[in-house]
Formats: C-alpha cells, sequence, structure tokens
C-alpha cells in the first residue's frame, strides 16, 4: 500500500513534503532571464530542487493550480514534474482538490492516476458526498495509489463551513468519522489507511481532536511556514502517533529569493529544507 511507503519515508528520511507550487517569481533571477520557454524554467527549477531534496524529504506535493494558470505549457511541466519524481522513485502528490458525480470522477481518476498527470496520491474535495471518493477506489487497491481528503482545511474562511454544527457536532468531525469509514477497507501493514486526511496545522486544537478520533487516519498537513503553522504544534501531534507529513511550499521553494539568485541558489533551498526537518525533530521526543 503507498501509505504503507509514505509512513516509512516519513519516518526514515523526515515528515516533509516539499510543496512545488512554482511560479514565474519565484525562479532565481539569472534563470527568469534565460531565453527558454516557462515551462522549461518552471521544469528545470522542479528538477534542480528534487535533486537537492530527495534525500531529506518523504515526498512532493505538486500543486496544480501554478501549472494549469499556464494552460498547456504549464501542465506539460505538471506532468514532466510528476515523472521526474517518479524516475527518483520518490512519492508524488497531485494537489487537484477534486470530486463530482461518479461518472466525472471516474474521468478524475483515469486522469490523475494514469496517464500524463499519473501521481501517486491525489487530494479530494468530499463534499459531494462518497460518490465523488468511490470511482478512485478501483486505484487504491489495484494501483498502489492513495487519498487526502479535505477534513480541516488551513485557511481562515475554514470555520464557515467546516465548524458549523451538524447532527449537533460541528462539521469537519462529521466528515473525519466519513473519512475513517471510506477508509476502512484500504488499511496497510502499519494501521494506517490509504484514504487520508488533509489536516491544517493552522487549527492545532482541533488537530488534537481529529487524531484522537481517527487512529487509523494518516495526514497531509498544509500550513506550516508561511501561514503559520509552527513545529511545537506538530510535534505535539507527531509524539502520539507519526501519523503525518507535513506540506511546505513557499517557506522552501523561495529560500533563495533575495538571497542567492546564482547558479546554486537551490543550497538555500536545501538549506531552508535542513532546517525545517531539524525544528520538526526537535519537538520530537
Ligand atoms: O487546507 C489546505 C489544503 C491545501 N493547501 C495547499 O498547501 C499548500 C500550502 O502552501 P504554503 O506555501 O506552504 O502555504 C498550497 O499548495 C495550498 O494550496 C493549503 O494550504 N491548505
Amino acid at each position: 500500500m503507498i501509505i504503507d511507503k509514505l509512513y516509512q519515508e516519513a519516518i526514515d528520511i523526515s515528515p516533509i513534503c516539499l510543496g512545488l507550487d512554482t511560479q514565474e517569481s519565484y525562479l532565481p533571477d539569472f534563470m527568469q532571464n534565460q531565453d527558454r520557454s516557462i515551462g522549461d524554467k518552471i521544469l528545470q527549477f522542479n528538477k534542480d530542487i528534487i535533486d537537492h531534496t530527495a534525500d531529506i524529504v518523504a515526498c512532493y506535493k505538486v500543486q496544480i493550480a501554478y501549472y494549469e494558470a499556464l494552460g498547456i505549457e504549464g501542465l506539460k511541466a505538471y506532468s514532466k514534474t510528476l515523472e521526474y519524481i517518479r524516475g527518483k522513485k520518490k512519492i508524488s502528490i497531485g494537489d487537484i482538490k477534486r470530486g463530482d458525480i461518479s461518472a466525472t470522477g471516474q474521468m478524475y481518476a483515469k486522469g490523475h492516476f494514469e496517464g500524463d498527470f499519473e501521481a501517486d496520491i491525489v487530494t479530494i474535495n468530499a463534499y459531494m458526498g462518497e460518490d465523488a471518493v468511490s470511482p478512485f477506489y478501483p486505484y487504491i487497491k489495484d494501483k498502489n495509489k492513495g487519498l487526502f481528503i479535505l477534513l480541516k482545511t488551513s485557511n481562515p474562511s475554514a470555520k464557515e463551513t467546516q465548524d458549523i454544527s451538524c447532527e449537533g457536532v460541528e462539521y469537519y468531525k462529521y466528515m473525519a468519522k466519513l473519512i475513517e469509514k471510506w477508509g476502512e477497507d484500504y488499511i496497510g501493514k502499519n494501521d494506517f489507511s490509504s484514504i487520508g486526511a488533509v489536516v491544517g496545522l493552522t487549527y492545532p486544537k482541533e488537530f488534537q481532536i481529529i487524531q484522537d478520533m481517527l487512529p487509523n487516519t494518516f495526514f497531509l498537513v498544509p500550513g506550516y511556514g508561511a501561514q503559520g503553522g509552527t513545529g511545537e504544534d506538530m510535534g505535539k501531534i507527531l509524539n502520539k502517533s507519526r501519523c503525518a507529513v507535513i506540506n511546505s511550499s513557499r517557506g522552501l521553494i523561495t529560500a533563495h529569493k533575495g538571497v542567492n539568485e546564482g547558479n546554486y541558489y537551490y543550497d538555500e533551498i536545501r538549506d531552508a529544507t535542513k532546517r525545517m526537518k531539524e525544528d520538526l525533530a526537535h519537538w520530537l521526543k
């Protein structure tokens, strides 16, 4: 199961998920000035980062919005970035946040678990219910794929929809139970399901409640760094169980900006990733 590999990488290497939310302004100045297509430059930037961090992160999350925004050229860079991650035998998470009626969901599953945009794990928005999730099920067992379903997201407005009362509890708690139920058939050898959940580090109190409710759920945790989430809060979770990978995108992939805009810019990104690794390790008992 993909979740067993992710769990092991998080233990053996570090629980860091490096976010490739790549946009032109993040490229070092020398690369921005090169006479190449934007797609080529973005792919080169991603490859440099992967080459210089693969030994210190568990996985990479590629945020499709940044690539879609560039049209066909961006989507080619998205596809080639996923291919490069696969070639390095690292785990890729396609941050696509999809979810639709079953017939359309089957196409999303095919589109992101096969072919040009194949990722190991994708993010899902399950607001439409299990119909939006079940088209992905066959790929979990047959093709060793996984899902992270949005549960308690990191953004400030999350409470507008996720904290409202539903059958006497906050909606996120109701959703938490659904995710645990949907994941029951996909539990791997470390007792975590290949259907996991996205929980932001910006709501640390709620995260602890969710962790206690969902012993078999593995978490993708955005919100560290740029959004204010801290290693100390993450330590409280990881000291109870090693149930998560922690994403940082801007905090890592812009570390060189204004500091080192030259050929070896990726040293700054590697150093920032190492500092995140040390920060997370510092709070581990
Ligand atoms: O609740 C959520 C779900 C997804 N994200 C995504 O994670 C990264 C965060 O980027 P940073 O630069 O580290 O803030 C980004 O791709 C978001 O789309 C999230 O932030 N919160």
